[in-house]
């Protein structure tokens, strides 16, 4: 019998609907650990099948997708004849209402989602996808150390994407990081993960109106995208509306523009995430006037 153990296997980014909360972006790490016989081969299993079968089935059925507590009361789930679902949230602060692609959630059993209840069900999904002779299967899921620096959880969707980004309720645990005049500034990276915390990033385009619940007022977001429809009614108050697509490219530059416009005569950097390890750098104020230089940045060191 051996174990071999697999780190940073994927990242899965998603939402989940929260009792509390409402819609919560999230990014988990996904490591693996695979015990069992040794193969032909004098393998535990191939790590090149771990890296792309396994891979492949935790992205599929957990990345992009919302997750759903399928027993809590405050659900109200419905499938359609189109391969459409629409769903009811009950919570604190409104109602979240959404018509999206089947393929858009996951409905996990429990009255909650919380990281062990998807850790079951991801192991489970790896002990089908695996070989006979692996009989242990360990999943450990977890958030990217940023150490004290900032982050937010948003949840967005992307209807011009050709990938699963197109979904209206997917999201990311995002670390941000602001330089002012060349220094880091705690104060106004706290100022942007409070004002982000549990945000959903809206288009401006895609808002069709507003709809009140017991008079709260929702946004209600509408597209059709190469998948199928969406629809999202959310809160008013838990949206943050942007003139852009939620690409990170236009986030880092929209808030490098506001900082720019909020302290008149300092100059700003903008680092910021999209999940883990990834992000754009945009630029905005005195050196730099009306103008946000953006770009895509892969592999930026860890916070
Ligand atoms: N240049 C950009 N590319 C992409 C952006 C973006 O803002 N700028 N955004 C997305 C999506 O929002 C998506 O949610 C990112 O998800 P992620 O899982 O990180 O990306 P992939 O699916 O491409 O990567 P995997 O790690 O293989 O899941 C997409 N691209």
């Amino acid at each position: 019998m051996a174990t071999l153990f697999v780190e940073n296997l994927t990242v899965v980014d998603f939402s989940y609907l929260h009792a509390k909360r409402g819609m919560v972006g999230e990014s988990w790490i996904v490591d693996l650990e695979l015990s069992g016989d040794l193969d032909a081969q004098g393998m535990v299993f191939d790590f090149g099948h771990i890296k792309k079968a396994l891979k492949q089935a935790v992205d599929e059925r957990v990345d992009h997708r919302l997750l759903l507590p399928g027993e809590s009361d405050l659900l109200g789930l419905h499938r359609r004849d189109d391969g459409h679902i629409s769903l009811e949230w009950r919570y604190l602060a409104g109602e979240i209402r959404m018509v999206a692609p089947a393929d858009s959630i996951l409905e996990l059993s429990g009255t909650a989602i919380t990281k062990a209840g998807v850790t079951l069900y991801l192991m489970d999904l790896i002990r089908d996808s695996v070989p006979d002779n692996v009989t242990e299967v360990r999943v450990v899921l977890r958030e990217q150390d940023t150490g004290t620096a900032p982050f937010y959880h948003y949840s967005h969707g992307l209807k011009k994407h050709d990938g699963n980004c197109q979904r209206i309720a997917h999201g990311h645990r995002s670390g941000i990081e602001i330089f002012e005049n060349g220094r880091r500034s705690r104060y106004w990276e706290k100022l942007w993960a409070d004002r982000w915390e549990d945000i959903y990033i809206g288009t401006r385009s895609d808002l069709e109106g507003t709809y009140y619940v017991e008079d709260v007022p929702h946004h209600r977001f509408r597209y059709d995208a190469e998948q199928g429809h969406f629809e999202l009614v959310i809160p008013e108050d838990h949206c943050y509306l942007v003139d852009t697509d939620s690409t990170v490219e236009n986030l880092a530059e929209h808030i490098a523009e506001e900082l720019a416009r909020e302290a008149p005569g300092k100059r700003f950097r903008v680092r910021a995430f999209e999940g883990v390890g990834k992000g754009a750098i945009a630029e905005a104020g005195e050196d730099n006037p009306g103008r946000a230089k953006a770009g895509w940045l892969q592999g930026s060191s860890v916070l």
